[in-house]
This record gives C-alpha cells, sequence and structure tokens, in this order.
C-alpha cells in the first residue's frame, strides 16, 4: 500500500470518528430534558466524579437533573408519580450479586415483586415488626445491653455490642435467635454485610458509569470478592432456613422463616409467591438483613457520635428522659410524645449524618413532566438524598447541628417537607417504623443510666463518613460512666 492511501484511510477513519461524536453530542430526542452539567464526549461526567460520589453528584446535580438533588425534584417524582418511579433498572453491579434481581430492594416493580412485599410486610407484621409488641423484645434486649455496660471499664468502642443488640431485635424476627456480645460467628456476619455494603457501593461505581471497566483486573478481583461475600451470607441464611425446615411442626409459627415454609409447603409451591426456589428465599432474606443490621446500627453509631460531640445535647435528652420518664422504669413507646427534643435529635441526626447518602437507583416507566421538564422512560433516577438533606435552600444552615430545626416556638415537634431519609413513594423503606422504635427505646434506655463522654487523652473523633452504601463514622471509643446525678 502507497504512503497516500494509508494517509487517506486514516483522514477517512478520523473524519469518521469525529462525524460520530458530533452526532452523539447534537442528537437529542428528548428537547425537554432537566438541566444538568456538560460531560465530555463518549466519557461524558467520569472525569468529574471522584471518591465521595454523593458530594460530587451534589455539585454536578445542582436543581433538577435526573439526578435528584433537591426535595422539591424527589417530591415531583418519587412520591408524586409513585408507580411511574417505582421500577428497578438491571445495574450491572445488582446484576453481579444477584443475577435474578430478587428480593424486595432489587426486584423490578412488576405483579410478582408486588405480591412478595406484600406478603413479607405481612409476615414480618406478624412477629411484631410494626405493632408495639416489638417494644417488649426491644426492652429485654436493651436490659442485657445495659448489664454488659455496667462492667465496662474505660474507653470502649461501644458499637460492637450496641449492633448486636440492634441486629438481635431483626434475628428474632426472623430465626427466634438471639447472639451474645462476644458471638465472634455473628460478629463475623455483620463485618461481612459491611463489606458486601461497602464493594457492592464500589461495583456501583466501577460499572454503572462506564460498564466496560468490568474487564479491568481489579474490578473482576472486587466481583469475585463480592460474590464470595455473597455466598458467606447465604450460607448464614440457609443454615437457619434448614435447621427450621427440620424441626418445622404443621399450625405452629415461630418466625419469619416458618411462616415462608409454611406458605410455599413442600412442592416450593404458594398461591401468593409463585415458584419460590431457595434461591429466592436467600435473595429476599438478603434483600432486608443488611439494612435492618447495618443501616439501623450506623445510623446509631451517628447518634452517640453526635452526642456525646455537642455535650448540650447529651444534657438536654437526658433532662427530658428525667423530666418525662425518672428512673424507675425502663422508656416504652408511649413516652416518645413527650419527648420533642430525643425525637428532634434523632431526626437531626438522620439528616445531618446522611447515612443512606444516594437512594437506590429508580427507573422511569414512562415519559412523566416533572416541574416543567421531561424525564424520559427508562432512564436511571437517582434521588442524592445527601443533597436533599444538605440543600441551603431548603435548611438554612444545613451543615449545623441543630436539633431544634425539628421544633416549633413552643417545643413541639415539626416535620420538614426535605427531611426523607427513608426516602418516599412506592419504594420507600420497608422498615421505617421498626428502625424508629429501635433508635428511641435503645437511645433513651442508654442515656437514662450512663452519660457517655471520649477519652480526655485523645482528639476528637471525625464527623467525616466513609462513603458506600451507607456513609459510616470511622470507629470511635467512649467512655461510659454510670449516671451520678440521678
Ligand atoms: C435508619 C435506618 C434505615 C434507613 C435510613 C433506611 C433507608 C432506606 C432507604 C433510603 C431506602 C430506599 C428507598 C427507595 O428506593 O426509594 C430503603 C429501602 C428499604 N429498606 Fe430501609 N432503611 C433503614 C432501616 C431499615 C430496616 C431496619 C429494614 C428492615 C426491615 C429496612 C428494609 C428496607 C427494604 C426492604 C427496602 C426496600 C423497599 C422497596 O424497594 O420497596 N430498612 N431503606
Amino acid at each position: 500500500m502507497v504512503a497516500s492511501e494509508s494517509i487517506s484511510i486514516v483522514l477517512v477513519a478520523v473524519v469518521a470518528f469525529l462525524t460520530l461524536i458530533i452526532w452523539m453530542v447534537q442528537r437529542r430526542p428528548y428537547r425537554n430534558l432537566p438541566p444538568g452539567p456538560k460531560g465530555w464526549p463518549l466519557v461524558g461526567c467520569i472525569p468529574m466524579l471522584k471518591s465521595d460520589l454523593h458530594l460530587d453528584l451534589q455539585d454536578l446535580g445542582k436543581g433538577l437533573n435526573i439526578i435528584l438533588s433537591s426535595h422539591r425534584a424527589v417530591r415531583a417524582s418519587l412520591l408524586k408519580y409513585g408507580s411511574v418511579f417505582a421500577d428497578k433498572p438491571a445495574e450491572p453491579h445488582i446484576e453481579v450479586v444477584n443475577p435474578h434481581f430478587y428480593g424486595t430492594i432489587f426486584g423490578p416493580y412488576s405483579e410478582d415483586w408486588k405480591m412478595e412485599k406484600k406478603f413479607t410486610i405481612k409476615a414480618l407484621r406478624s412477629f411484631g415488626y410494626g405493632s408495639t409488641s416489638i417494644e417488649t423484645n426491644i426492652q429485654k434486649e436493651v436490659t442485657k445491653l445495659i448489664e454488659h455496660f455496667e462492667s465496662l471499664k474505660g474507653p470502649h468502642d461501644i458499637m460492637k455490642s450496641v449492633s448486636i443488640a440492634m441486629s438481635n431485635i431483626m434475628t428474632l424476627i426472623l430465626f427466634s435467635r438471639r447472639y451474645d456480645y462476644d458471638d465472634q460467628g455473628f460478629l463475623d456476619i455483620l463485618q461481612t454485610i459491611g463489606k458486601w455494603m461497602e464493594n457492592t457501593a464500589k461495583l456501583q461505581g466501577d460499572l454503572n458509569f462506564f460498564p466496560l471497566m468490568g474487564c479491568l483486573p481489579w474490578v473482576l478481583k472486587r466481583k469475585k470478592y463480592t460474590r464470595h461475600l455473597n455466598k458467606k451470607l447465604h450460607d448464614f441464611f440457609r443454615s437457619h432456613v434448614e435447621e427450621h425446615r427440620a424441626t418445622l411442626v404443621p399450625g405452629v409459627t415461630r418466625d419469619f422463616v416458618d411462616t415462608v415454609l409454611h406458605e410455599i409447603g413442600s412442592d416450593k409451591m404458594s398461591s401468593t409467591l409463585g415458584y419460590y426456589s431457595d434461591d429466592k428465599f436467600m435473595y429476599q432474606l438478603h434483600s432486608f438483613f443488611p439494612d435492618a443490621v447495618d443501616t439501623a446500627p450506623e445510623s446509631m453509631r451517628w447518634l452517640m457520635l453526635y452526642t456525646v460531640y455537642y455535650p448540650e445535647t447529651q444534657k438536654k435528652v437526658q433532662a427530658e428522659i428525667d423530666d418525662v420518664i425518672g428512673h424507675n422504669r425502663l422508656p416504652c413507646l408511649a413516652d416518645r410524645d413527650a419527648m420533642p427534643y430525643t425525637q428532634a435529635t434523632i431526626m437531626e441526626t438522620l439528616r445531618f449524618s446522611g447515612v443512606v447518602p444516594i437512594n437506590p437507583t429508580h427507573c422511569c416507566l414512562e415519559d412523566t413532566e416533572v416541574l416543567g421538564f421531561t424525564i424520559p422512560k427508562n432512564v436511571d433516577v437517582i434521588a442524592n438524598l445527601w443533597a436533599v438533606h444538605h440543600d441551603p435552600e431548603a435548611w438554612g444552615d444545613p451543615e449545623v447541628f441543630r436539633p431544634e430545626r425539628f421544633q416549633d416556638k413552643e417545643g413541639h415537634l415539626i416535620s420538614h417537607e426535605a427531611y426523607m431519609p427513608f426516602s418516599v413513594g412506592r419504594r420507600s423503606c420497608l422498615g421505617e417504623q421498626l428502625a424508629k422504635k429501635e433508635f428511641f427505646l435503645v437511645y433513651t434506655s442508654l442515656l437514662q443510666r450512663f452519660t457517655f463522654s471520649f477519652p480526655k487523652d485523645r482528639p476528637l473523633p471525625s464527623l467525616k463518613g466513609e462513603f458506600g452504601f451507607t456513609l459510616r463514622a470511622k470507629d470511635y471509643e467512649l467512655c461510659v460512666e454510670k449516671r451520678t446525678d440521678l
């Protein structure tokens, strides 16, 4: 081939490539898309993303975008058009950990999913999940936690035992089983869940914005590791299910697992759940167990951290406890209404910490007009709950920890339209009521008996979270002192 021919081929290739890029940039099937950042050809906004996705998206997604960054945008889509925005896309990172997209949190919005969610809520409720009978279980667990705290000497990472105590509420509902605070096997499972949440979130970053990255060696390694964590969790669930199957008595329902086993019968067919393979069962447990034993305790870790970091808060909560509950009985749920400051502190913690910074991705089922813009069918919609909770327009001083923002002039508890830590709409959190009950009872029972402080000889812990599905407070130790001002 002569040199001039080679040059012509290269020129044609360059012109074709540039034409393709110009065509891609100019091709706009929708004229009325929400405003968004100007990305680069082919790679879009990837070069603008660093490690803390919720902060990057907050910068990129000012105003309305398909990254929903304001409460108005979230309400006008996820809440107003609940069923239109209730679908979940088949994201590549979920495909790694849940290839059939089974389970409440990952499943697409279908008739099967609706039946399964209805069944799950009903089954969880019958074990006190949504009702006040859960109160007794939480109080029993808290009594054990208090005994444990009384034996502590010197600075301690109290969250290890608090996490197990809060997880026990869920394992009692699911498996009729509680674990001791030094149970290494269960501590290992909790650690596995933490790593699973972190690695799955990292896979989302790796794969969703540029799927070709799935072939890179370190992403392949992460996929393999995340599958290994998945298996470990499913082995844990499977051992409980097998134990229940072996001891199942007709007409006797001990817990959630028994409810499902009775429902599906021996041929694994149910009128409500259809064919329910063991695999499906594992993924169903997997779809709410991590939230219950990770998100709720992680929120509690933030709550204790802020309580000690802002000593006025600890004093005010203790004063309210002394006033309303006293010291001769454990706190109960009926005390909640009379304790607005304590409730406001819990709410401010969920806002300020941004414990679930980015909502799981939703998918729009049809072209929809939202606040005057078109959200196209099948597009991924991500609510940046961090941005919603740190929007200066909505909150005035979002970077200040101030529980009083949830109280009116008379001190009554008030809500705020931009407050949505459990998300809103058809896919909002199934565990909201349980989590709120746990926070109130565990928090008030601990502050009723103990005062917490940071070890005097160490620097104050950081308030910056580590990014994952949940934003985690770094480990910290507290001194636990029995209250003498009682
Ligand atoms: C402070 C604690 C918790 C927070 C902040 C939280 C937050 C959330 C958020 C933001 C979502 C996503 C909603 C959406 O996609 O729009 C969610 C979904 C979900 N949560 Fe929680 N959660 C918490 C505790 C729990 C607990 C204790 C459970 C246990 C049962 C649970 C079970 C679920 C389930 C099953 C879903 C999926 C719902 C669906 O897709 O329909 N969560 N949660």
